[in-house]
């Protein structure tokens, strides 16, 4: 059993025979070694990882593995949402299977949710599976990509639109590495904390109000906010893996979040994951206001507090045109929650009282759409 550091938190996700834990806390790279080979039978592993966080992490992570005899092979990608393609999946299908790494081996995703989502994917098709650990450096990739099991590429048409879920085996979140994470980055993944108290956590949401600057600063408060958010979304997989109801309440903005992310290109210069999420948050509270849901108030409070954090709350904060209301409604028309043709948009109560709706009619979407959007 894995001894917790005191400073160290563990989530448990409990799925049976894919059950998994998140290790939580300072100083787990050097671990990794360790961690890995009392779960893993295999002695070779396979590093997939992006220029940014390969720069400055690979060499620890081949070492820690190399003194628990694990033998490590690895591929650098470039940094960026454009990297979640099919010439990159091909790419790192193509190393495992150079690397004959074995069913029994270990692939090991080592960045943020791209880098996450891609491995996990290729993980997944390989030799039809080999296992697979995360270990994410970003805060988004800490407190949502890397737990859940959903993994995949973007397509022309939308975001995640070809993928499978695949569990990791284990996630290592060391909070050491969020330290060398840029500051605009660090804001988006506070953008799916945020959410975790928007969904269904009132008191965690006014908590984030009271304490974000702390959270922003790193140390016990971070620390308690990712756990906080990692056992948000255990709890939900653990309930519906496979988004049959109650998962899809971790989609709240991103139904607007991706039909923006698609309409930007997946140009992480104009917009990254996290701001699309805000900028969706934003919008679905707007909306549930607008179908009188809820006071238009609560919108407002939602927006000041992310606005306070540095996101952006508006679709004209996005650098560039936007491409017609059309095509963003095409985007949205291939979201994967979508059912006999109807919209489905995760709408709210009040504070932290979402909730699925499914039947959402496209003509009140494109009208709050053409209100909302840039002249
Ligand atoms: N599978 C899921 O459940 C899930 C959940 C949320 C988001 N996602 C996906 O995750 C992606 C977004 O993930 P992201 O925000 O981590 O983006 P990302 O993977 O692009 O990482 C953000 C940027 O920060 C850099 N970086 C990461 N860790 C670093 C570190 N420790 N130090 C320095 N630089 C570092 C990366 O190189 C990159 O440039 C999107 O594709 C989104 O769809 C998936
Ligand atoms: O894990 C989930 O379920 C989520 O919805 C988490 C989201 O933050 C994440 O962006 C996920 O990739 C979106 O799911 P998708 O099915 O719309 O691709
Ligand atoms: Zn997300």
């Amino acid at each position: 059993m894995t001894k917790v550091e005191t400073s160290e938190r563990l989530v448990h996700v409990p799925l049976g025979e894919r059950s998994y834990d998140i290790l939580i806390g300072p100083g787990l790279m050097a671990r990794a070694g360790g961690e890995i080979s009392t779960r893993i039978k295999g002695r070779r592993a396979a590093i997939v990882t992006d220029e940014n966080v390969g720069a400055r992490y690979l060499d620890g992570l081949m070492d820690s593995l190399q003194t628990d005899g694990i033998e490590a092979v690895s591929v650098t990608l470039p940094a960026g949402e454009k990297t979640k393609s099919f010439d990159y999946l091909t790419k790192v299908c193509d190393v495992l299977l150079e690397a004959r790494i074995e069913r029994n081996d270990t692939v090991i995703a080592l960045g943020g949710g791209v880098i996450g989502d891609l491995t996990g994917f290729a993980a997944g098709i390989v030799r039809r599976g080999v296992r697979f650990v995360q270990i994410p450096t970003s805060l988004l990739s800490q407190v949502d990509s890397s737990v859940g099991g959903k993994t995949g590429i973007n397509a022309r048409q939308g975001k995640n639109l070809i993928g499978i879920f695949n569990q990791p085996d284990l996630v290592l979140a060391d909070t050491d590495v969020l330290d060398t994470l840029s500051e605009r980055e660090f804001r988006a993944g506070y953008a799916e904390v945020a959410k975790y108290g928007l969904i269904d956590k009132p008191d965690f949401f006014e908590w984030l109000e009271k304490n974000w600057r702390d959270v922003f600063a790193g140390g016990a408060a971070r620390i308690e906010a990712i756990a906080v958010s990692c056992q948000a979304k255990a709890d939900v997989v653990a309930a519906d893996e496979r988004e049959n109801g109650r998962r899809a309440l971790l989609n709240l903005g991103h139904t607007f979040g991706h039909a923006l992310e698609a309409a930007t290109q997946y140009d992480s210069s104009r917009l990254v994951h996290g701001e699309g999420v805000s900028i969706g948050m934003v919008l679905a509270h707007r909306f549930s206001a607008r179908m009188n849901l809820v006071s238009p108030d609560l919108a407002d409070r939602v927006e000041a507090h992310l606005k306070a954090v540095g996101l952006p709350t508006r679709m004209d904060q996005i650098p560039g045109e936007l491409p017609p209301t059309d095509v963003l409604m095409d985007a949205i028309a291939q979201d994967k929650k979508v059912k006999s043709g109807k919209l489905t948009f995760i709408l709210t109560r009040g504070l932290g009282q979402s909730f699925v709706a499914d039947d959402v009619p496209a003509s009140e979407v494109q009208r709050f759409i053409e209100e909302m959007r840039p002249s």
